[in-house]
């Protein structure tokens, strides 16, 4: 299994760098949360390692050809916009084509990956359904399936939970934790940073373009860093279920 590594990687939107010179080593088996308020650079961040924008620095993902990285990293980007009005099995099964050579038909093995893809997003049900007539929230977890259908040993995934109701957030941050578990990787951008705490092995807090605190869930969201970053002052608490933090007030 491969990881993901940046050197030096910064990105200029005109004159001003929004993402700033982020030097990261990301392992196989870990599910990582990239956090930050808005603007903080985390889907410039994604999107240059995937080498869909110009950067400076290095990208070990973004130095492979186009279909080597069909392979190596599933990406599921913010905006979410199922355009064709296909079945949700058609949809999720566009997730083999980096498995697939030119003019190849889906074989047993990509039928097995969809199945599984629709199931661990409880979507079997849902298979012959026409995606567009879906609710926003069951879209979401279609794309996220897709991704899953890739079979990528990485997943990059900007705000994969927006969206979703409680039930679904958990069950896809426990999925992606069990992602980790299984040695792939995991980049996830979020919002939650409850869920994060909860279910990411590591955190990565981004501020103005720039890498501000790598570490354990208990490392990252400190009360210093929430006050600095965030403008947060949050409940924290270990308990039996796990680490419990609770946003309380704007400070
Ligand atoms: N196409 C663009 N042209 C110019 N500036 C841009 C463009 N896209 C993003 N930016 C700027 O780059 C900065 C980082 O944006 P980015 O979308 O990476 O932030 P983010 O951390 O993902 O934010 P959010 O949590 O709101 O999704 C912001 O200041 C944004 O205004």
């Amino acid at each position: 299994m491969t990881g993901l590594t940046l050197s030096n990687l910064s990105v200029y939107r005109g004159p001003c760098p929004v993402v700033e010179d982020i030097s990261l080593n990301l392992h196989p088996g870990e599910c990582v949360g990239l956090i930050g308020p808005n603007g903080a650079g985390k889907t410039t961040l994604m999107r240059a390692a995937l080498g869909l924008l110009p950067h400076k620095g290095t990208s070990s993902l973004a130095r492979l050809s186009t279909a080597e990285r069909g392979r190596a990293a599933a990406w599921l980007p913010q905006m979410r916009e199922i355009a064709w009005p296909v079945s949700v099995e058609t949809l999720v099964g566009l997730g083999r084509t980096p498995h697939l050579g030119p003019g190849q038909r889906p074989g047993p093995r990509d039928a097995a990956a969809i199945a599984a893809a629709l199931a661990r997003m409880d979507l079997t049900d849902f298979a012959a359904r026409r995606a567009t007539a879906l609710s926003g929230g069951e879209q979401a977890r279609v794309l996220i399936a897709r991704a899953l259908a890739q079979e990528a040993p990485m997943l990059l995934a900007d705000e994969p939970i927006a969206g979703l109701d409680p039930a679904h957030q958990i069950t896809t941050m426990r999925l992606f934790a069990d992602l980790a578990a299984e040695g792939r990787l995991v980049l996830a951008a979020l919002h939650d940073l409850g869920l994060a705490a909860r279910f990411c092995t590591r955190l990565i807090l981004m501020q103005r373009g720039r890498l501000v605190a790598d570490g354990p869930p208990a490392e990252v969201l400190t009360p210093d860093n929430l006050a600095r970053v965030f403008g947060l002052r949050a409940y924290m608490a270990d308990t039996p279920d796990g680490p419990v933090f609770q946003p309380l007030e704007v400070v």
